[in-house]
């Protein structure tokens, strides 16, 4: 059977759904992909939220059902005409007629919260950064790209935790994957590329074996690159760290143990043809680089590869 593979990256605003969405689908090839923001679904413009006193992030804020629908006719490789939501303008703007390419991103605010879009997908991830990062991921990109002042991002923020906390947050227990970057240690604010990465590995998909690692002699606490095992929301998963500060050489290794299952990634693993991997748009305009991020990009990207091979 021959169908779209569906890709769904789902996490708060300004959780890194883009910054992490812009990699791989660099690495897929862009012509092979098409990329769709659920924030198009809204129900109501930036003024009509106003008004009403309804956070873009509550259910009720947005079409569910047709975005439900969208996804069903996507993995089906059927066109849709989807709406389009303006960030610039905070307004609708004319829809569009898209038909999927061989891979399909969606990422958005509620892309797991009913049970038939879920079945939609074909590897799930979820961004869940600590949530003093994404405040302030948060102002710096709503102050620079989206109009806003920091005083007014702050209220926002407020005012949306209880949805974040109903409505967004459990929905990182339908992933397959929990991507977390955090700051080493607790004054870095994350506006450089030394992140650590922790990723959450759920049984739902077979990843790559990672218990190379911890026969290398890596692995253990004092490694920037640790395995280990953990319970998630209750559930037995897999947890692999890496360290910002983790060395190229160590870096390669992890990715030796995912090319080598997988003849293609081959030439993604070369950095000199895929510089995009693990780029990151600073908010001043600057673009820093992140090992921890590329291998999470490259993880995805292994997953998407993997299912081309049972339906395409
Ligand atoms: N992995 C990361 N490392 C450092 N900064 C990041 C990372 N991911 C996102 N950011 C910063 O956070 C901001 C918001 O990220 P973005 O990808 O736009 O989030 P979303 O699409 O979820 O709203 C970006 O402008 C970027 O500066
Ligand atoms: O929460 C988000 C999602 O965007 P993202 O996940 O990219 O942060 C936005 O605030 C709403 O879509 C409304 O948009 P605006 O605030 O521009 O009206």
């Amino acid at each position: 059977m021959s169908r779209p593979i569906i890709l769904g990256i789902v996490g708060d605003s300004a959780a890194g759904k883009t910054t992490l969405t812009r990699g791989i689908a660099q690495v897929l090839g862009p012509e092979n992909v098409t990329l769709i923001c659920t924030d198009d679904y809204h129900r109501y413009d930036r003024q009509q939220r106003a008004e009403i006193g309804i956070t873009a992030i509550h259910p009720d804020c947005n079409y569910l059902d047709i975005m439900q629908q969208h996804l069903s006719l996507l993995r089906t490789g059927q066109p849709i005409l989807k709406p389009v939501y303006s960030h610039k303008t905070g307004t609708f703007e004319a829809p569009q007629y898209i038909k999927p390419n061989k891979f399909v991103i969606i990422e958005g605010l509620l892309g797991y919260s009913t049970r038939a879009a879920r079945d939609a997908y074909d590897v799930k991830v979820y961004l869940a950064p600590p949530e003093s990062l994404r405040a302030d991921w948060k102002v710096k990109r709503d102050t620079q790209k989206r109009g806003y002042t920091a005083e007014q991002v702050l209220a926002e923020l407020e005012k949306r935790e209880p949805d974040s906390e109903a409505f967004i947050r459990p929905q990182r227990q339908w992933s397959d994957i929990v991507v977390s970057f955090y700051p080493a240690n607790e004054n870095e604010d994350g506006s450089n590329g030394h992140l650590n990465v922790r990723l959450v590995l759920r049984p739902s998909i077979p990843h790559p074996d990672f218990t190379q690692i911890l026969d290398a002699g890596n692995g253990n606490s004092q490694s920037a690159v640790r395995l280990g095992l953990d319970r998630d929301m209750g559930k037995p998963v897999d947890v692999l760290e890496v360290d910002g500060h983790a060395t190229l050489e160590q870096v390669t290794k992890i990715e030796h143990i995912m090319c080598s299952d997988m003849p293609y990634l081959k030439n993604i693993c070369d950095r000199e043809i895929n510089p995009e991997l693990g780029k990151i748009a600073g908010t001043t305009g600057e673009t820093l680089q992140s090992y921890p991020l590329a291998l999470t990009q490259l993880i995805i990207t292994y997953h998407m590869l993997k299912a081309t091979q049972i339906y395409q």
